[in-house]
């Protein structure tokens, strides 16, 4: 459904990302991992052309056989949201603090054109139920909400006109453990019950263990290593990778019980 082909990030003096190539496919749980600047958060901003106004994009890039980059810009907005959307780790950030819950919502769904006001109601409500939070929330504000709560709206919002792809950008970062824990739960149900692909991007290989079907390293710029997600934990292949497993003291074990049979 995504294909990504030697695509490459660039500012006037660099090129950040360098020739990356992957593709996702439906229903896929995607992670992309890889150490801090080595630019996955920029190549998932390629993919909805949201990157920075200094940087520019070269490469293919296709959703769903369409050609991405040969989109207008009010095309790409229409299709983020309906067929792409984005959770990001600064949820705070997504919220404008003097607007409702329910504002937001109800915003989020007229630019994308849906005009009855009854129906965006009955979306919202059936949106917050569906990430198990109650209609009340409707009428509160961002700052009366927890963290959580907060990331649930984000979920929300971003299944709320059903994509087929969710880019998620290290979104239990900011959360405590249990709340991560909890929102990746959610997320995953919402993924059974629905099937849409997630590109997951995450520094938690716990994370990668338990819920990805596949994964690719990412190193300067660059896809070090990618494949299934056993395959690569159980025997990789790269240098850096190795590293990457080896400094993730809880996966040891799960490597080890890999190579014995043991699902993970
Ligand atoms: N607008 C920009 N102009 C120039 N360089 C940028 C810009 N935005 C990001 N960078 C640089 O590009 C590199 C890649 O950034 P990116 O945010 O994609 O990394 P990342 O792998 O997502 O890191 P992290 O895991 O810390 O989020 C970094 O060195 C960053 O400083």
């Amino acid at each position: 459904m995504l294909s990504i082909d030697q695509v490459s990030v660039s500012s006037k003096e660099k090129k950040i990302v360098n020739h990356v190539s992957l593709s996702i496919r439906e229903g896929e749980w995607y992670a992309l991992v890889g150490q801090s600047g080595s630019g996955k958060t920029l190549l998932s901003q390629a993919i909805g052309r949201m990157l920075p106004a200094n940087l520019q994009v070269h490469g293919n890039i296709r959703f769903n056989e369409q050609d991405l980059m040969s989109l207008t810009a009010k095309e790409m907005r229409s299709l983020r949201g309906k067929k792409i959307s984005y959770i990001f780790q600064d949820y705070q950030g997504s919220f404008t603090p003097f607007r409702t819950i329910g504002q937001h919502f109800d915003e989020y769904q007229k630019v994308h054109d849906i005009s009855d006001a009854s129906t965006r109601l009955n979306q919202a409500v059936e949106a917050l139920h569906s990430v198990g939070l109650e209609e009340s929330l409707l009428k509160r504000y961002p700052f009366q909400l927890s963290g959580g709560q907060l990331q649930r709206v984000s979920i929300a919002t971003a299944l709320l006109l059903s994509p087929d792809l969710i880019i998620a950008d290290e979104i239990t970062t900011a959360l405590d453990s249990i709340s991560g824990h909890k929102i990746l739960e959610l997320l995953a149900r919402r993924q059974k019950e629905s099937g849409f692909a997630i590109l997951f991007i995450t520094h938690d290989w716990r994370h990668v263990r338990r819920y990805a079907n596949h994964l690719a390293v990412m190193k300067e710029g660059q896809i070090v290593e990618a494949g299934q997600k056993d395959q690569i934990l159980s025997n990789p292949q790269h240098e850096y990778t190795k590293e990457l497993i080896k400094a993730a003291p809880t996966l040891q074990r799960s490597v080890l019980n890999i190579r014995k049979g043991v699902t993970i």
